[in-house]
């Protein structure tokens, strides 16, 4: 039986984010990204073609070396400017009633506290419609805006985030049992007291007492997108991740991240189904293959080479960027080290180089063809072990319009694409059928937990409330005054 591939549109609050040079071209609306109106426009397309979400990847700094000039990222206004994702998608989350809203963000970048709370808000607003692509950085700059002297340890960062995502979940899972909230206005009862439970983390970097300010929203936690895939990427993503977004150079190699993640993540005590991997895939559509290479070659007069390498600035420990033509093999980067193995694994017919990482990017993920070539493609990448497509786009709206006006009708012929949203109106019903995480994740274990926990110590605060039919009878703790 075929099952439908999910479709996220892949964009970013910026000027360029993937297909460097290609804002110069006449319909791209990208160069407007300051105009809230943009994105509203654009997840309204999306929505009605039916995409699952709109997922925003985000930075916190400038790439490449330390401390050389910026000049390449701001003559081609690659990530620079660019704006937060997540007032934008409290914005649309206003405009739109279905499509998910992904926002990236990173553990230097705000406290878990802060961040679980403005999550909550976002989740409420959206109705359940939130995910959260936890990044751990890729630039000294980006950590440097943060009082770091530089990028953590690669290791490091992923021991951070599991730190992070801990928090989070004690959080999200455990500060508000169910049935906390209860808004009776007769008993003046908004919330039962002996439901909603300070957390008292402790750990290395974070001491947070709770409780967590917001009542649970409809997916309490959101939808966990992760999208790291060397050796502590999958490792990380086996534990957290119900969707990872890979981008890897071919079929075959996407299968053999898709497989190592799940079985690790059976080992972690979840099942193979319980993570979703969404490969990254840019399109150039055409009536016939030669109208679609046509389309290619018109794209590529718009290639910035400068701009690729720059975004794939590989820079050594020290934070100076490699030379493009370095072979590979000498490389040791303290950023994103999945993208060289993707390419080391990939070119094995000559000595691999810096400069075929940033090829990577504007290549190795493009599908050139007619929608029917197109279909073909992805059933290959979907017998790999791929869930899902992170659309990237050449020009806003322009490339998810014609995908969605010209491939989706040919896949959703061939079962590949949904032709309604389904059930729910969460997320994670969305792709997993249910709006809250699944008992197998680790943030389920802290449902309930802060209750035992207080109910250890209910004589000292007050007994705990009998809440009965038609009534709840508070009882104050001793001294308290009704
Ligand atoms: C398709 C894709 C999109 C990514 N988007 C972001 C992003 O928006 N922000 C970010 O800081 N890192 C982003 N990353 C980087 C990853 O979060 C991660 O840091 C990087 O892949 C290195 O992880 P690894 O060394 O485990 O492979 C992205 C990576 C991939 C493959």
């Amino acid at each position: 039986m075929t099952i439908p591939l999910h479709f996220n549109a892949f964009v970013m609050n910026t000027n360029s984010h993937i297909h460097h040079g290609q804002w110069r071209r006449p319909d791209a609306g990208q160069v407007d990204f300051d105009d809230v109106r943009v994105w509203i426009d654009l997840a309204k397309k999306l929505e009605e073609a039916k995409f699952d979400a709109l997922f925003f990847a985000d930075v916190t700094g400038v790439y490449g070396d330390a401390d050389a000039d910026f000049d390449v990222y701001i003559r081609e206004g690659l990530q620079i400017p660019s704006n937060d994702p997540i007032p934008l998608v409290a914005a649309l989350a206003v405009h739109t009633e279905r499509i998910g809203l992904a926002l990236t963000s990173n553990v230097a970048q705000s406290h878990p506290y802060q961040f679980a709370r403005q999550v909550s808000t976002l989740d409420h607003i959206s109705k359940g419609r939130i995910a959260w692509n936890i990044v751990t950085g890729l630039q000294d700059n980006g950590a440097r805006n943060f009082g770091y002297p530089r990028l953590t340890d690669h290791t490091e960062r992923y021991a951070w985030a599991d730190e992070y995502v801990d928090v989070a979940y004690k959080l999200w899972e455990g500060s508000w049992d169910e049935g906390a909230l209860l808004k009776d206005r007769e008993r003046g009862l908004y919330s039962d007291p002996t439901k909603i439970h300070k957390i008292n983390h402790v750990s290395e970097r974070y001491s947070v007492q709770g409780p967590h300010l917001p009542s649970p929203s409809p997916q309490r936690t959101p939808v966990l997108y992760q999208a790291g895939s060397s050796a502590s990427g999958r490792a990380f993503a086996a534990k957290h991740a119900e969707a990872t977004f890979i981008i890897a150079p071919n079929p075959a190699l996407a299968k053999e991240l898709i497989d190592d993640t799940r079985r690790q993540a059976v080992e972690a005590g979840r099942r193979p189904e319980d993570i979703k991997f969404f490969q990254g895939l840019s399109f150039v559509i055409g009536d016939t293959e030669e109208e679609a290479w046509a389309k290619a070659a018109e794209y590529e007069k718009y290639v910035s080479i400068d701009g690729y390498l720059a975004h794939s600035a590989l820079v050594d420990r020290t934070g100076r960027a490699y030379d493009p033509d370095t072979p590979l093999k000498d490389v040791e980067t303290n950023t994103a080290k999945g993208f060289g193995e993707w390419v080391s694994k990939a070119i094995t017919d000559r000595e691999p180089l810096v400069r075929d990482v940033a090829l990577l990017i504007s290549r190795s993920t493009r599908i050139v063809g007619t929608p029917e070539q197109i279909a073909d493609a992805l059933v290959e990448w979907q017998d790999a072990g791929v869930d899902g497509i992170n659309v990237i786009n050449w020009v806003i709206p322009g490339s998810f319009v014609e995908f969605a006006d010209h491939v989706l009708p040919v896949l959703r012929d061939r079962g590949l694409a949904q032709r309604e949203y389904g059930t729910g109106t969460t997320l994670r019903e969305q792709l997993f059928g249910a709006p809250r995480l699944n008992e197998r994740h680790p943030a389920a274990n802290y449902r309930g937990a802060f209750a035992v926990a207080d109910a250890g110590t209910a004589e000292g605060a007050g007994e705990a409330v009998e809440a009965s039919e038609g009534s709840v009878d508070v009882a104050l703790a001793p001294g308290a005054s009704r």
